[in-house]
């Protein structure tokens, strides 16, 4: 898949523009962060994102993306299933019935490649800031032995070391709100290299966009442990996430 997406990085502006955002919720969608800046940082990164379940979307070029693409979708539903039912389970949930309340039989799952490439005074850049993923789990991989994502941990960054070929697994903010708060989401955030070039693979799963209400589960809810988070479908919770512009977590907004 790391290959995959570096043959498609490899392409032409010209290729790789006909996949320019036009709304964030574009079937597939090709940007990028350099030059963008903050009053803090500039962001180092290109990347490629594409929802491929329930539909799989893929760009037609390389030849064999999409192929690539089926395999790989097909082994992470098995390794989603996996970390799910392990998930409930840790929560005393029951499966079939967080599976059909979040829809999961039939889930959104996004998938990003990104691209980082050297960067002459890496101390000045991020390749991507501070943030969580909009999703119940994700799942990273990364090219090579460059070890680019830093997680916070106790107040602090800690480099994850993902060196090939390992895999990932980090919480996201849709577990945080089902959990109601027993399972944190993950803050994390990219850096980059002088020297090397480094491409992440990462894939996510969640509720359908639209018709499902994440909300902590009720049989998590009792009068001693009442729910902290209010209800949102992932759609909307897609608006807010955008327009919130606060170093504050998104999920802040959605507290009781
Ligand atoms: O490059 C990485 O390791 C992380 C990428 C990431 O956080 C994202 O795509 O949301
Ligand atoms: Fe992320």
């Amino acid at each position: 898949m790391v290959k995959a997406f570096m043959e498609f990085f490899d392409q032409t502006l010209e290729e790789k523009h006909v996949y320019d955002m036009n709304q964030i919720l574009d079937s597939i969608c090709y940007g990028t962060g350099y030059g963008m800046t903050t009053k803090e940082h500039r962001y180092w990164r290109d990347f490629l994102r594409m929802f491929v379940r329930p539909e799989l979307h893929s760009p037609a070029k390389p030849a064999d993306f999409r192929a690539i693409l089926e395999e790989f979708v097909l082994q992470t539903r098995e390794v989603f299933n996996e970390l799910l039912r392990a998930v409930w389970e840790s929560l005393e949930l029951e499966e079939s019935f967080m599976e059909d309340s979040l829809q999961l039989k039939t889930p959104n799952q996004v998938l990003v490649g990104n691209i980082f490439p050297p960067c002459p005074q890496p101390e000045l850049v991020l390749g991507m800031p501070p943030h969580t993923d909009m999703c119940l789990l994700t799942l990273l991989i990364q090219s090579n032995a460059f070890n680019g994502l830093q997680a916070m941990h106790d107040g602090k960054w800690v480099l994850v070391d993902l060196v090939p070929p390992t895999l990932f697994i980090f919480t996201g903010d849709f577990l945080e709100i089902v959990s109601n708060g027993r399972y944190k989401t993950t803050l994390h955030r990219v850096i980059v290299s002088n020297e090397h070039t480094r491409i992440s693979v990462g894939t996510s799963i969640a509720p359908p966009l639209e018709d499902v209400v994440i909300a902590p589960a009720p049989e998590l809810l009792s009068s001693d442990s009442p729910a902290i988070f209010r209800g949102i479908t992932f759609k909307e919770y897609t608006t807010l996430k955008r327009n919130h512009n606060s170093t504050d977590s998104t999920l802040d907004v959605l507290k009781l």
